[in-house]
């Protein structure tokens, strides 16, 4: 942002496989200030076809594939459950230690659709260096945890088993356990009678590209602060 150099400036890496809208809300959050003394250092895809990379190429950003099968950690016919975990440990690790080993590392990590559970030997390494790692998330606390989280809940509504006919999103911080972290901010959505799960999809999704703004907002003006002290 124009005013600030980079030493004052809150580094953001941003994780994501699919589309990347969110990845873009907050491209164009920073651009218009509303997420200000902030910068995308990089963006990392796990999915080679990810369209978040095309956003990325077309605003300058750099980003990185880096994939558990393709880098050569996990083979496709491997079952052996021990040897399955020991490549998921071996590309945390290796995860952790290039981000950690870039000659700017981030302050911030959001994960804005990124499909793979992270497990301590990328976590713990992360936190030790004092790195936020915040994730968003299409449900409310303690509610659908994991894949999709939109259409288990519309499943729900159509059986009308879904509580006062409201589901939700949220931003929350990262831990081991799959999207059981601290709620940094939620918002109630309420399934209208008669939508369809696509006209859903479509609302979930416009008050995210909100959320994930004002989450990372809140996240990098507290990380500023803290390095103003
Ligand atoms: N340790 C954590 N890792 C991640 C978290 C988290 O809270 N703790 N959040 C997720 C994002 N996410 C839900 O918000 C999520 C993403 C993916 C999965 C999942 O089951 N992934 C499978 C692969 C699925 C696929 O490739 O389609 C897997 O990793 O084996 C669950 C929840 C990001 N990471
Ligand atoms: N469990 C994680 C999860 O489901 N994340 C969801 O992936 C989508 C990414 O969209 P995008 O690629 O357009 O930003 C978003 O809906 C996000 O909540």
């Amino acid at each position: 942002m124009a005013g600030t150099t980079d030493s004052e400036q809150c580094r953001i890496l941003v994780f994501a496989s699919g589309n990347g809208s969110n990845f873009q809300a907050i491209i164009d959050a920073i651009a218009s200030g509303q997420i200000p003394n902030a910068r995308i250092t990089q963006l990392i895809v796990n999915r080679g076809k990810a369209y978040a990379t095309k956003r990325a190429e077309a605003n300058n950003i750099p980003w990185e594939y880096f994939n558990l099968i393709s880098h050569g950690f996990q083979s496709k016919s491997d079952t052996d459950p021990a040897k399955l975990q020991q490549a998921r440990d071996n590309y945390d690790a290796a995860l952790a230690k290039k981000i950690l080993e870039s000659d700017k590392p981030p302050h911030l990590i959001v994960l804005a659709g990124w499909m793979y559970i992270f497990g301590e030997h990328f976590l713990d390494p992360i936190s030790a260096a004092g790195i936020k790692v915040i994730n968003l998330h299409p449900a409310l606390p303690g509610k659908y945890d994991g894949v999709n989280a939109i259409g288990r809940a519309y499943e729900d509504f159509k059986a009308g088993k879904l509580e006062g006919n409201k589901t939700g999103i949220m931003v929350h911080y990262v831990i081991k356990q799959v999207d059981r972290g601290e709620p940094l901010m939620t918002r109630e959505i309420e399934i209208q009678q008669g939508e369809e799960l696509k006209q859903l999809e479509e609302r979930i999704h416009e008050n995210e590209h909100q959320l994930i703004v004002e989450a990372t907002a809140k996240v990098v003006k507290e990380i500023m602060a803290s390095k103003a002290q």
